[in-house]
């Protein structure tokens, strides 16, 4: 923890008089003033170094962030522009300014650099600096052996874009380079896998042979690495599906909990905000989630060995319910309420399974066959097919426990399609489909809180969705005459609380995004609701 100056005998001392100071900044508690005035006058020196984290070095972690006071629900931790952007790995040919996907775009639609002759999804796109500066020239050169014609197939060239603009800031900002170059690759441990090969024939040797670059072999798989080790997944909103790639030099110091507490928003220009989803304290580790929260263990961990090349050892991780949230349960086919568990669920590999209330025992290798079949037909259901996700919730409810993954994620699209889809639009729904919307949220947020607690967007989207048919339902029983004045007005009451916690959350999201109009709609009904109250 940062702490104030002090004079020998510990009276902490004001920063700017150095008179007996009383008042510590309430940002990082590491300063401290003999009055508000000299607080206000110091700010303009202090603000660039107010700050409520740390970056330590720990064992086990490597850099990681610790907060240096405590943190509330909500607290922005840190505000951070993307040093560089680019295309995805293994996306389809997209734009490589705005990263408008180019997959169903015709030729005739498309704008090809007359430079380098990459396809864009308009001339202003090909003649933005970003690209003339950056890679244009240096792609120009091995534009007679390259041609990207069918935009609905991947094509390698996409996994030079990102590395090569990064090390092109080796010359063009070395200070940002050299905070890139800082970054953790992995590169003995990388050397070991497949990527690396990949890396090392599309990218290493296509930029150093067709393109001519300088940069050592070394250099590139570096560049390499470090990307797929720290950079961060930019969803972009407007009418065009987008997505990119951006590079943030300090919330790669956070370390992956399966349980984190902080919440991310990347704006349309690039800029990260982190705040603490829930309460931290001073000297805990301030944590991303680089996993789907919502995943089970097996698969979690799966994922952050393969791209981020560490064990998780988790709270969650190690704990067979994953902290009560029976995420990766199975059904006990013996007796009505056993949940069957990993015994050690760190050894997924080996590790019996076995149910919570009576001796019934899987193998790990039975579990992970019983488990694939199921994902296959999961995976199988069309996006918007509601019969089919409901009809798989039934099917399976013997082999599954209700909190499963896989019944979660069921849960999650149903959630959206109630009310949503053409055939289940909200003022068509019967009284049972609004009840089913309604028990859906709250099966997904009692697992969603356990696993992504706090302020988080599953919880404000999930409080958002409740809200219209548990209105809908409350004033169906009132007209039927199945509830009195007084009853109504306290279910309506319900609804109003539930909308302003989602108008809080939604608030924090980016207000071009499709969470951010959630927000603004939220914040619609609400009042509307509120002065509807106010008649009762
Ligand atoms: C985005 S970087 C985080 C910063 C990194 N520790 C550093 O010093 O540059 C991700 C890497 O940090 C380490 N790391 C992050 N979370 C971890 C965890 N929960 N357990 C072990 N290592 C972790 C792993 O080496 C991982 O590949």
């Amino acid at each position: 923890m940062n702490r104030p100056e002090s004079s020998a005998n510990g009276t902490q001392l004001c920063a700017v008089c150095r008179a007996k100071a009383s008042q510590n900044c309430g940002g990082c508690g590491g300063i401290a003033y003999c009055t508000k005035e000299h607080q206000k006058q110091h700010w303009s020196i202090h603000k660039t170094q107010c700050k409520p984290y740390k970056v330590v070095y720990d064992e086990k972690f490597g850099r990681c962030m610790v907060a240096c006071k405590n943190i509330k629900p909500g607290e922005i931790i840190f505000r951070e522009k993307a040093i560089m952007t680019g295309p995805k790995q293994g996306c389809l040919p997209c734009c490589l300014t705005c990263y408008t996907s180019l997959e169903n775009v015709e030729e005739a639609s498309l704008f090809r650099c007359p430079g380098c002759n990459f396809p864009f999804c308009q001339e202003k796109c090909a003649k933005s600096s970003e690209h003339l500066s950056a890679e244009c020239l240096i792609l120009s050169r091995a534009k007679s052996h390259v041609t990207i014609d069918d935009m609905s197939k991947f094509h390698p060239i996409y996994l030079c874009i990102l590395p090569l603009r990064c090390l092109l800031l080796k010359t063009t900002q070395p200070q940002l380079f050299q905070a890139f170059s800082e970054l953790e690759h992995h590169n003995a441990l990388r050397r070991q896998t497949e990527m690396w090969d990949v890396y090392q024939v599309n990218v290493v040797e296509f930029l150093r042979t067709m393109c001519g670059v300088q940069f050592s072999e070394e250099e590139i798989h570096s560049a390499c690495g470090a990307l797929d080790i720290n950079s961060y997944e930019v969803r972009l909103f407007g009418h065009n599906n987008r997505e990119a790639l951006g590079v943030f030099t300090l919330a790669s110091m956070m370390s992956h909990n399966c349980v984190s507490n902080t919440h991310h928003v990347i704006d349309a220009n690039y800029q990260m905000t982190v705040r603490a989803s829930v309460a931290i304290k001073e000297g805990e580790q301030i944590f991303a989630s680089y996993t789907l929260p919502l995943e089970g263990t097996i698969v979690r961990r799966s994922v952050l060995r393969q791209s981020k090349l560490f064990e998780c050892h988790c709270l969650r991780c190690s704990d067979p319910t994953e902290c009560s949230s029976f995420l990766s349960a199975l059904r006990c086919p013996k007796c009505p309420t056993g949940a069957v568990l990993p015994l050690r669920p760190l050894e997924e590999k080996d590790t019996p399974w076995q149910c919570s209330q009576c001796p019934y025992q899987l193998t790990a290798a039975i579990v992970n066959r019983i488990i694939n079949k199921i994902k296959e037909k999961f995976e199988a259901i069309g996006p918007n097919d509601v019969e089919k996700f409901e009809e798989f919730l039934k099917r399976y409810a013997p082999l599954l426990h209700p909190n499963h993954y896989l019944f979660t994620g069921a849960r999650q699209s149903l959630s959206q399609l109630y009310g949503r889809d053409e055939r289940y639009i909200l003022n068509t729904l019967t009284m049972d489909q609004l009840e089913r919307k309604v028990s859906i949220c709250q099966q997904l947020m009692a697992v969603a809180d356990i696993v992504e607690p706090g302020l988080t967007r599953i919880r404000g989207v999930t409080l958002y969705e409740m809200h219209a048919p548990m209105l809908l339902m409350a004033r169906k029983i009132f007209e039927a005459g199945h509830c009195t004045p007084t009853e109504f007005k306290e279910k309506v009451e319900t609804v109003r609380s539930i909308l302003s916690e989602a108008t809080k959350i939604l608030s924090l999201e980016d207000p071009s995004s499709s969470e951010g109009a959630m927000g603004r709609a939220a914040v619609q009904s609400l009042c509307q609701i509120q002065r509807w109250i106010l008649t009762m």
